[in-house]
């Protein structure tokens, strides 16, 4: 048996000849030949492992195929990593995507991190790729999954479908809302344009600062989260995954408001489309075609955009408020129709037909003032399938106002308030100018007696409207009496 003293003794020689070795190797060996055979060495030693060791390792580069464009499965995998680096990692990146609301933590060069799926340990490692096999304008990185080869069926199988998907799902809700806008012809041709420009989205309103009925509120809400759950129902009734609803109700009453609530509900895109701009029915078609899943499209006023009425004379002959109404509606649609070809018919192909073929999970929008005037078939179930009226502001919906603008829940004034609305017809539009403070001396009190106030003046112009309306019915009476009695006296004059 070798002693303590002469192991020692060994140990301590071996170990200063190697740094001895190891320092003349640095000092002597110019660099390229150095990295040449570290490089060799490390391609045997990987050889060795890879075929006597039970691991299995799967490359993911970053740039794939003849164009090097880049893989959609690395960029998956990469957000997939940022949520367990995050925790995990020691050295992590911080990234700034142009597409990505806030700054994304990911995985640094030459890093490693474990992942444990139904209970398998397995290993991501990120690696840059030897500058012989960079191309000149991109430097490409890989990730490496490397397990235990006992489980590659259920790696293979399993595992990398649920990473794909959940970093798919992770991009999704990291991603910045767009809202964007049909480009007219010229201008997308002219400027080499896409048919849709976007901006950021990033409209407020949210359901609890909706200022409306709240079982009716809560059924919308339910609504939108059934459809966003339905793929697979939808598949199965074998309907294509889409919802339209249909928002009518008079001016300022929310129905603007409502569709970026649904929005941001949903976490949605929303494309506006202005359908006086769109040249005719084809490219409406191509439009729509250019949008993507996840998003709501919206035409606003569909009922002025073109002439999408059944033409119905629905004459109120004792309204004349109704009356300019519709006239200054017509001339909104006849210079509507000037600019643009799109017909009942092609809106209806293009929603219906097209639905199936483009991108899943849409919801589709039209608002209008006046739904009395569209045609049956453009709203009837199927189409638009939920219509939802935005009434005039009645207290419930008063409440959710004073909360989001005063921060008040209760007053003295709010018992001669809610008589009030149930009086008059005001829209939510009307309150809330009412009671947003003016200056900073404004209190709830100060806008609460203001929107008191205005309500009593509306109150008046509407009985004086009614008194009005009433003399003249009256009027319009007398006279017919008056002719009446003119033409029986004729008709009794000529058989005298
Ligand atoms: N139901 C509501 N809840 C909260 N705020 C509302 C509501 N209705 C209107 N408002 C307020 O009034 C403004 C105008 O509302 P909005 O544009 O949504 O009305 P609209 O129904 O789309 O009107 P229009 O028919 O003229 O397009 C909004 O910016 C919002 O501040
Ligand atoms: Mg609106």
């Amino acid at each position: 048996m070798l002693e303590v003293g002469a192991i020692w003794a060994f140990t301590s020689t071996t170990m200063a000849s190697l740094m001895f070795f190891w320092s003349m190797y640095k000092q002597f060996v110019p660099y390229q030949v150095r990295n040449y055979l570290e490089k060799t060495l490390k391609k045997y030693l990987d050889k060795f492992f890879g075929t006597t060791s039970n691991f299995v390792c799967i490359k993911f580069p970053e740039y794939t195929g003849e164009g090097l464009s880049k893989s959609r499965a690395y960029d998956d995998i990469r957000n997939y990593l940022s949520s367990r680096s995050t925790a995990r990692a020691k050295r992590l990146k911080a990234k700034e995507s142009i597409n990505s609301k806030s700054l994304v933590l990911c995985l640094d060069d030459k890093e490693a991190v474990v992942d444990v799926f139904q209970g398998v340990k397995v290993v991501w490692s990120l690696f840059v790729e030897d500058k012989e096999n960079q191309s000149v304008s991109k430097v490409g990185r890989y990730l490496t999954l490397s397990f235990d080869n006992h489980h590659r069926e259920m790696i293979t199988e399993t595992y990398i479908d649920h990473v794909l998907r959940e970093g798919k799902e992770i991009a999704l809700k990291n991603r910045e809302r767009k809202l964007y806008t049909n480009n007219s012809r010229l201008d997308y041709i002219s400027m080499r344009d896409g048919r849709w420009s976007s901006v950021p989205f990033t409209h407020p309103a949210t359901f609890e600062t909706l200022a409306m009925d709240l079982d009716k509120k809560e059924d919308i809400k339910k609504d939108l989260i059934k459809f966003t759950k339905g793929k697979d129902y939808y598949r199965k009734v074998a309907k294509p995954w889409k919802r339209g609803y249909l928002l009518y109700g008079p001016p300022g009453t929310g129905k603007s408001t409502m569709i970026s609530a649904m929005a941001n509900f949903l976490e949605y895109d929303v494309y506006d489309l202005e359908l006086t701009t769109v040249k005719d029915n084809a490219e409406l078609k191509k439009l729509i075609l250019d949008t993507k899943g996840k998003s709501i499209v919206v035409i606003e006023d569909i009922d002025c955009s073109l002439d999408l009425t059944e033409h119905r004379k629905k004459k109120k002959e004792d309204d004349e408020d109704e009356e300019e109404k519709k006239e200054a509606e017509n001339l909104k649609r006849q210079r509507a129709q000037k600019e643009s070809n799109v017909t009942l018919s092609g809106l209806l192909n293009a929603i219906d037909g097209l639905w199936s073929a483009c991108s899943d999970e849409k919801i589709i929008v039209f608002t209008t003032n006046f739904v009395d005037n569209l045609d049956p078939a453009l709203i009837r179930r199927g189409r638009m399938d939920y219509h939802i009226e935005m009434s005039y502001c009645r207290f419930e919906a008063f409440k959710v106002l004073a909360k989001n603008y005063l921060e008040n829940e209760s007053h003295d004034l709010y018992g001669e308030i809610g008589r009030l609305l149930e009086e008059v017809d005001v829209s939510p539009a009307d309150v809330a100018e009412n009671l947003m403070p003016k200056s900073d001396e404004d209190d709830a009190d100060i806008c609460l007696r203001r929107l008191v106030k205005s309500l009593e003046e509306e109150k008046k112009k509407k009985a004086e409207r009614e008194a009005r309306m009433k003399k003249k019915k009256a009027e319009k009476k007398e006279k017919k009496e008056i002719q009446k009695k003119v033409n029986g006296a004729e008709e009794n004059g000529k058989k005298i």
